[in-house]
């Protein structure tokens, strides 16, 4: 199905991200992992083979994306898709009065620039390798993906600053896909509900089982290999454009 396509996924190390460079590896494609030098990208990439790559970076560094792109060139010539999955989760209160505390300024800027800006900064470089494509019949070059979050949309308390990075990338997605669509570069953005990841499981298992009988149907969490089936849905249906897809069970979340 992905014979000869190349994908770059960043956060591919852990998680939605290594569940989907999984599923391209496993559909014939090529990928390069992208995560921080300290995950386990490297290995990920060696277990699944000649046909995957890693590219140390952080996804809020201009030079570490130019030189994953460069990674991708050398090893595979080409790039057709990007799935953003590099992120971050925080959770605070606005102001803490018991603690007498406002939120922390500086959290805040983390979680929105890796979340936002780092998901901005892939976007805006890969674009200009997937535009190098010889366009295919439709006149398509190539699909960004990227990854937002229900918490865009049910923000609960606590999420100020995951709500607002989220609420972000859903935001510019359909401005990202007109800019870009004169190329022939699509971009659609999922928002994810509740999956089992490693990101999750930062949170005690009571809590987990909690919020796992909250989802309507299934009443359980996600499992990344179904974030992965949507990304491969987005990448072969060429009408899915400048949309946000929540991916949830019907998920709701409450305050
Ligand atoms: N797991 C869920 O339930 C859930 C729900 C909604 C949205 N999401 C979003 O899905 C995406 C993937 O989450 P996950 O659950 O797989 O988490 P995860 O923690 O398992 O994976 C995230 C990966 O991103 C990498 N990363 C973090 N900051 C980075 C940076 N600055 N540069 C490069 N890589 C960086 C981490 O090293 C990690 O490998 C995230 O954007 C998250 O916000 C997850
Ligand atoms: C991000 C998300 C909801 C959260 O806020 C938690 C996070 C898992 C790690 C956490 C541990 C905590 O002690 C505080 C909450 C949180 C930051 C959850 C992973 C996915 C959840 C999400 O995105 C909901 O759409």
């Amino acid at each position: 199905m992905f014979k000869g396509l190349v994908g770059l996924v960043t956060g591919g190390a852990s998680g939605l991200g290594k569940a989907t460079a999984e599923l391209i590896i496993k559909q014939g494609g090529r990928v390069v992992i992208c995560d921080l030098p300290s995950a386990p990208g490297a290995n990920t990439a060696k277990a699944l083979g000649e046909n995957a790559a890693f590219a140390p970076v952080d996804v809020t560094s201009e030079k570490d994306i130019k030189n994953a792109l460069q990674t991708t060139v050398d090893k595979f010539g080409r790039l057709d898709v990007a799935v953003n999955c590099a992120g971050i989760a925080s959770a605070a209160r606005t102001y803490n009065f018991k603690k007498d505390q406002p939120f922390d300024l500086e959290l805040f800027r983390t979680t929105v620039e890796v979340n936002l800006v780092g998901t901005f900064n892939v976007i805006r470089l890969v674009a200009g390798l997937i535009g190098k494509n010889a366009p295919n019949a439709d006149g398509q070059r190539g699909v960004i993906i990227n990854t937002a979050s229900i918490a865009a949309f049910d923000g609960q308390i606590g999420q100020a600053a995951y709500a607002a990075s989220k609420a972000g990338v859903v935001g510019m997605t359909l401005a990202i896909a007109r800019d870009l669509s004169k190329q022939g570069i699509r971009v659609v953005t999922i928002a994810p509900g509740l999956f089992r990841t490693p990101m999750m499981e930062l949170l005690p298992e009571p809590a987990i089982k909690q919020l796992e009988a909250s989802v309507p149907f299934p009443p359980r969490l996600g499992h990344p290999h179904e974030y992965a089936l949507l990304v491969q849905s987005i990448i072969q249906n060429p009408m899915l454009n400048g949309e946000t897809i929540r991916l949830d069970g019907s998920l709701r979340m409450q305050p």
